[in-house]
């Protein structure tokens, strides 16, 4: 599975900032969607366009544009966060949803939205979720997202365990990680260590 760990200064100095557990959820809500601004920057990079006409007030000339631009898919809660930052950057992005919460003792995701476009052939994804642990939550969605057509899916993940990067790639599944960092591991709860804690309570408070 192809993977770009995106190393860069400001990209570090953001991610410190939700890591540190002083961060209050302004500032955490603040620096994620800074930091998803960075990583969806990268993600697009490669991204085939489209080039057209483009008359500027001195002369005609030539733009470009994607050629198609991703289907934005958050994974709620947390990947609420990171959806208007990256709409602001793709503004021709359709987006869709789903919604799943991790059972505190199996640590498997249980599904409560799911609110897709029924064809995704053809169509690029990017799923927004801080948070890559175990893996389970992200493979569910791109099981949600393989079953309607989709062959070209970009997880955009701040923080991802080796565990989860490993589930990633056993899916089989067409899938690309762009992340911030990849962490030590997972403890006892499945938390990313050091990670940054519970990405939805610190944007939105203890569900
Ligand atoms: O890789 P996994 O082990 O599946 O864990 C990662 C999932 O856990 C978090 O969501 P959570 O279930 O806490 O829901 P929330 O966003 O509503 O807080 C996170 O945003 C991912 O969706
Ligand atoms: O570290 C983790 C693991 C799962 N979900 C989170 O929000 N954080
Ligand atoms: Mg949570």
């Amino acid at each position: 599975m192809d993977m770009l760990v995106v190393d860069h200064p400001l990209a570090a100095s953001l991610l410190a900032t939700l890591r540190d557990e002083r961060s209050d959820n302004a500032a955490f809500r603040h620096a994620l969607s800074q930091l998803t601004q960075m990583l969806v920057y990268e993600a697009v990079r490669d991204a085939p366009i489209e080039k057209f006409e483009v008359k500027s007030p001195v002369a005609v000339t030539e733009g470009v544009r994607l050629k198609q631009p991703p289907l934005l898919v958050p994974v709620l809660r947390a990947g609420l966060g990171m959806v208007d930052q990256a709409h602001a950057l793709i503004p021709q992005a359709r987006v869709g949803f789903v919604g799943l919460a991790r059972d505190e003792k199996t640590f498997e995701p249980v599904p409560y939205l799911e609110s897709l476009p029924e064809d995704l052939s053809g169509l690029p994804v990017f799923v927004l979720d801080p948070m890559l642990a175990t893996g389970g939550s992200m493979v569910h969605t791109l099981d949600l997202l393989v079953a309607r057509g989709a062959t070209d899916i970009t997880a955009v993940c701040v923080v991802a365990a080796p565990q989860g990067v490993d589930a990633l790639a056993a899916s089989g599944h067409p899938v690309r990680l762009v992340t911030a960092s990849v962490d030590e591991g997972l403890n006892d709860n499945k938390y990313i260590v050091p990670g940054l804690g519970d990405a939805g309570d610190r944007q939105f408070g203890p569900r």
